[in-house]
């Protein structure tokens, strides 16, 4: 069974050069990381994706993290203009890939910025996180495109938080996971539970009742089992070291 297509990109050589805005730098093992995205595209494929990989940007350190570079919704690939100006150049790669697998493409145009970590999609609301990376003209642009496929966009600002998704993501049945300390969800106005491990607010529902989490919120991947849910446990040190979460690690596409 094929869930649809989950798009990934390989680690480069600059790896541990990424960006880091929020946490102090520390070295990242790149041998590691590579192993740890080989255990993660197998984790998708094991839950039912077909992985395709983007073409490597191997100049752009971060761009192993390509949720950041399009945004996709039903057949529509929204391409981002990354806030971070020296991420822009993945997003080249993206679309070659989004183009592939037969999308309609628009894209976030200058002087607008959106990267793909602010945005959470729940059924037919679309939260658009406002801070660092992603603008007012670039939420602004995003929530016409998605008005084309009956979305509703709702900004929801940041502080002190690299992306939307860094703060809060959903299960399958829609409740919030997020941080307090981070992001005050309540005013999402959906039902919420609060995790007390940074790792525990950032998961993908992977389809069905399988739910992609980190290997650094253990009491968290206790609580998605309790509630009836099975998380699906991957390794992402190296990445958390640059921010990066499981979720910015792919782009799912379902039905492609
Ligand atoms: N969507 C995400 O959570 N992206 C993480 C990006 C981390 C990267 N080091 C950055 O600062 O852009």
């Amino acid at each position: 069974m094929t869930r649809g297509t989950a798009l990934v990109r390989q680690p480069g050589d600059r790896l541990a050069e990424g960006l880091v805005t929020h946490i102090e730098r520390s070295d990242v093992d790149v041998a590691r990381a590579r192993r740890q995205h080989e255990a993660y595209r197998a984790a998708l494929a094991e839950a039912g994706w077909q992985v395709r990989e983007v073409a490597p940007a191997e100049q752009c350190p971060d761009s192993v993290f390509v949720e950041d570079t399009v945004v996709v919704c039903d057949d529509l690939a929204v391409l981002t203009r990354p806030g971070a100006p020296e991420r822009r150049p993945e997003v080249a790669g993206t679309e070659k890939a989004v183009r592939e697998a037969g999308l309609e493409v628009v894209r976030i145009e200058a002087p607008g910025t959106l990267d793909g970590g602010d945005v959470l999609q729940i059924g037919d609301t679309v939260y658009v996180g406002r801070g660092g990376r992603t603008d007012e003209a670039g939420a602004a642009q995003l929530g016409a495109h998605l008005a084309t496929r009956g979305r509703t966009v709702v900004p929801v600002p940041l502080r002190d938080v690299l992306h939307l998704k860094s703060a809060v993501t959903a299960l399958p049945d829609g409740t919030l996971l997020a941080l307090p300390e981070l992001l005050d969800a309540t005013a999402l106005g959906r039902p919420v539970r609060a995790v007390d491990e940074e790792a525990g607010c950032h998961v993908v529902p992977l389809g069905g009742d399988l739910v992609l989490l980190a290997a650094s919120a253990p009491r968290t991947a206790a609580l998605v089992a309790d509630l009836g849910f099975t998380p699906v446990v991957v390794d992402i040190s190296e990445y958390e070291k640059l921010e990066g979460c499981v979720t910015c690690l792919s782009v799912l596409i379902p039905g492609a």
